[in-house]
């Protein structure tokens, strides 16, 4: 396939990157040597959105320092950036909403691209307005870049949590946009697609991506040797462990934060006004 057939993709990772791990980066460094292999596509660039402070998961800290912490640890890398648009939402934003305001950013600076010709940028309009129809999740797509969900594996067997994600954002993200998963010990993506109807249904758009190099740092690893005073140097890029040591952060008291609070997907999904 010539440079100019392959399609250019977007990978976009929501979480809660408290703090952020050497293993987040790398599952973007994996992802796009995965894609890439297919010979199908071109990963043009990679975005962080870490989740508002309104998520209300026990122990977050403040998105302003979970956004400041991932964009040190991104300094040094050419094609992942940090996007603090969802930290900054006063109210937890649906992950599919997240892609939505990701794929118009996309679109926009497309048709601004002055190398588009006219009828392409038509196109692109086109698709543009088809995309806020949320009726319309087989939209066809021209070659222009497309936006994918990049997660860990666990993240994907959250779809079954009761009451964590509604059913039509679940369809619209493989659905409309699609997923890379990468695998994680523990959990097993290969199954739980097989089990999930919708999952089944759109397993084209979902790629598995194994890692031969298990690794089993977790952000809750990280926090729980900070409270204890103990090491986490090389598990974190060096900037971010010198920015937790001098603001302080991460103790036993943060991690009591939102400890009697419910998830705010769960709260959203369960109450009076939840459909
Ligand atoms: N070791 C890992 N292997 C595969 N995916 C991972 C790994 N660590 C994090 N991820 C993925 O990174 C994304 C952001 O995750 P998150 O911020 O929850 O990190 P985490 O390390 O799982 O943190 P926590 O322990 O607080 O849940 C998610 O999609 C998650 O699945
Ligand atoms: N219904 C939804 O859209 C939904 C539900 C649960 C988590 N999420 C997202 O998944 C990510 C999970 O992060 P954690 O694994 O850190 O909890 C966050 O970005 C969160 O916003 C989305
Ligand atoms: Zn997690």
């Amino acid at each position: 396939m010539e440079p100019q057939d392959l399609t250019k993709v977007v990978l976009l990772a929501c979480g809660s990157f408290n703090p952020i791990t050497n293993m987040h980066l790398r599952m973007f460094e994996l992802a796009r040597d995965y894609l890439e292999d297919t010979g199908q596509y071109i990963v043009v660039r990679g975005i962080i959105s870490a989740v508002g402070d309104g998520y209300k998961k026990k122990g977050l800290i403040e998105a302003c320092h979970r956004v400041d912490m991932a964009r040190l640890a991104t300094d040094t890398s050419d094609w992942i950036k940090v996007d603090a648009w969802e930290s900054q939402q006063p109210d937890w934003v649906e992950t599919a909403k997240v892609m939505r305001h990701h794929y118009k950013e996309l679109m926009t600076a497309e048709q601004n691209n002055d190398y588009v010709d006219t009828a392409k940028k038509r196109r692109i309009e086109a698709t543009k307005h088809a995309f806020e129809d949320p009726s319309s999740y087989h939209t066809r797509r021209d070659n222009g870049p497309q936006l994918k969900l990049l997660c860990g594996a666990d993240v994907l067997e959250s779809f079954g949590v009761p009451n964590l994600w509604k059913h039509e954002d679940i369809a619209e993200i493989v659905g409309r946009y699609g997923l890379v998963c990468i695998t994680r010990n523990g959990c097993d993506a290969h199954k739980f697609i097989h089990q999930s109807e919708v999952l089944w249904k759109h397993r084209k758009n979902i790629h598995v991506v194994r890692e031969w190099v298990t690794n089993e740092i977790s952000a809750t690893h990280v926090r729980r040797a900070l409270c204890r005073g103990q090491t986490v140097r090389y598990l974190l890029p060096d900037p971010v462990v010198s920015y937790i040591r001098e603001h302080g952060l991460y103790s036993a008291e943060s991690e009591q934060k939102n400890a009697d609070v419910v998830l705010a997907p769960l709260q959203r999904h369960t109450g009076p006004s939840s459909s």
